[in-house]
């Protein structure tokens, strides 16, 4: 369902692209604007708004559609509201214009990741309300600050604080990844970022010497043995036709820094590595096997982490798992092909996970190549509206999911 002219355009879309120009671009998010969006279309759709300040400054914003039966645990569904920066000058239109060319494509940053979907929930919600359904379980829409830095003003201190516990959240959806065939991929675990810097330190000297020990040759060694272990998992990849991505360890190096002039050898220099560690590795043994490659490279070579998880947590994508069952039953009700992945980065779902909640990461997009973090990131208005209906039927199925054994 395409629309050409403002005039014929489908409100839910012009909805989408309002969004969409809001400037929530790190590192400096307009936040509040987007709060202020927000409880705009909370007042429209008659739903209560919290917000719950986590850091100063760092707002989660949720929205409540009661259940019927408001003692079951709810519906949690998450997006974050940061984007993340752009390079303008490779762009074919303003990122924060939402240019929709003629054609349907909307061209923005956020269209995919994930704008769309903090819109496609609100909708879904919309029009189930306005047909007058009422389902048993709460709905949440939670929309969350500083995902695409980590997380750790946002979704990671929100899962601490009793208004979190006060959702009584049993299940949750948050972001996926398009797909460019006919299916649709949907996440029910991630890897987990560790990003460490390794510092070698040696001895400095005039550099037309032959000096014993340097920072640099020690630093090489780690380099080494980090990008040998970084092909023998792309070889264990390439391999296996059955392995995806995610269920392999990936490591890049990102960024070298040290020294000061073309002949003076410094007395230390460092290597960061972006590790994504796959849910099935022994993260205790991992750890020292990154000792060993600095304790073998030689004397004053350290690591220290900016960034490490250590609580991968599975969602089981079976019918064993009530939600999966909803969730997958709802899909094929509407004939779409699911592929259950691990997500190769990270989003905020860890943090749902990590405290017990089960989490499925999908963002209904498929025909779509996966422009996240991209240039030019667009998504069609028809794959963007069908996501609509996608969510309209898996909310009417998960928020009807009857009470479990133990659940009151
Ligand atoms: C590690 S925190 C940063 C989060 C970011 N998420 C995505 C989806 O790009 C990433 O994986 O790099
Ligand atoms: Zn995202
Ligand atoms: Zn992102």
């Amino acid at each position: 369902m395409t629309t050409k002219g403002p005039e014929s355009e489908h409100p839910s879309v012009t909805l989408f692209r309002q969004y969409l120009r809001i400037r929530t671009v790190q590192p400096n998010p307009d936040y509040g604007a987007a709060i202020a969006f927000l409880e705009e279309r909370a007042h429209q759709l008659g739903l209560s708004c919290q917000k719950v300040e986590v850091a100063p400054g760092f707002v989660i914003t949720v929205l409540t559609w009661l259940g019927t039966n408001p003692t079951l645990p709810s519906i949690l569904l998450n997006s974050h509201t940061d984007v993340v920066p752009v390079f303008k000058e490779h762009w074919h239109h303003d990122p924060f214009e939402a240019f929709k060319d003629s054609e349907g494509y909307i061209y923005a940053r956020g269209a995919q990741d994930m704008k769309c979907v903090s819109i496609q929930y609100l909708e879904a919600v919309r029009r189930l309300k306005s047909e007058g359904h009422r389902f048993p379980r709460t709905i949440h829409l939670t929309f969350v600050p500083d995902e695409e830095v980590g997380g750790h003003k946002g979704m990671e201190l929100f899962v601490k604080r009793p208004e979190f516990q006060a959702l009584r959240a049993g299940f949750a959806l948050d972001e996926g990844l398009a797909n460019p065939t006919d299916a649709f991929t949907v996440f029910y675990s991630e890897r987990s970022p560790w990003w460490i810097r390794v510092t070698s330190t040696g001895k400095p000297g005039h550099a037309s010497r032959f000096i014993e020990d340097t920072a640099a040759e020690k630093l090489h060694k780690v380099i080494s043995s980090i990008l040998a272990f970084r092909e023998k998992e792309k070889q264990r990849l390439q391999a296996n036709p059955h392995l995806k991505e995610g269920a392999v360890t990936s490591v890049n190096l990102t960024k070298l820094e040290g020294g000061v002039a073309y002949n003076v050898v410094p007395a230390a220099m460092s290597a960061s590595f972006d590790f994504r560690v796959a849910p099935d590795v022994d993260m205790k043994a991992f750890e020292k096997q990154l000792e060993t490659w600095c304790r073998e490279a030689g004397e004053g070579v350290t690591f220290e982490f900016a960034q490490k998880f250590t609580e991968p947590r599975m969602t089981r994508p079976d019918d064993s798992n009530p939600w999966w069952a909803a969730f997958s039953g709802a899909c094929k009700e509407m004939n779409l092909t699911l592929e259950p992945q691990i997500f190769p980065a990270a989003t905020d779902s860890r943090y749902v996970r990590a405290v017990g909640i089960p989490a499925l990461g999908f963002s209904p997009m498929n025909h779509t190549p996966v422009l996240l973090h991209d240039h030019n990131e667009r998504l069609h208005e028809a794959v963007f509206l069908r996501g609509v209906d996608i969510y309209t039927r898996l909310l009417s199925a998960l928020a009807s999911v009857p009470a479990m054994p133990g659940e009151s």
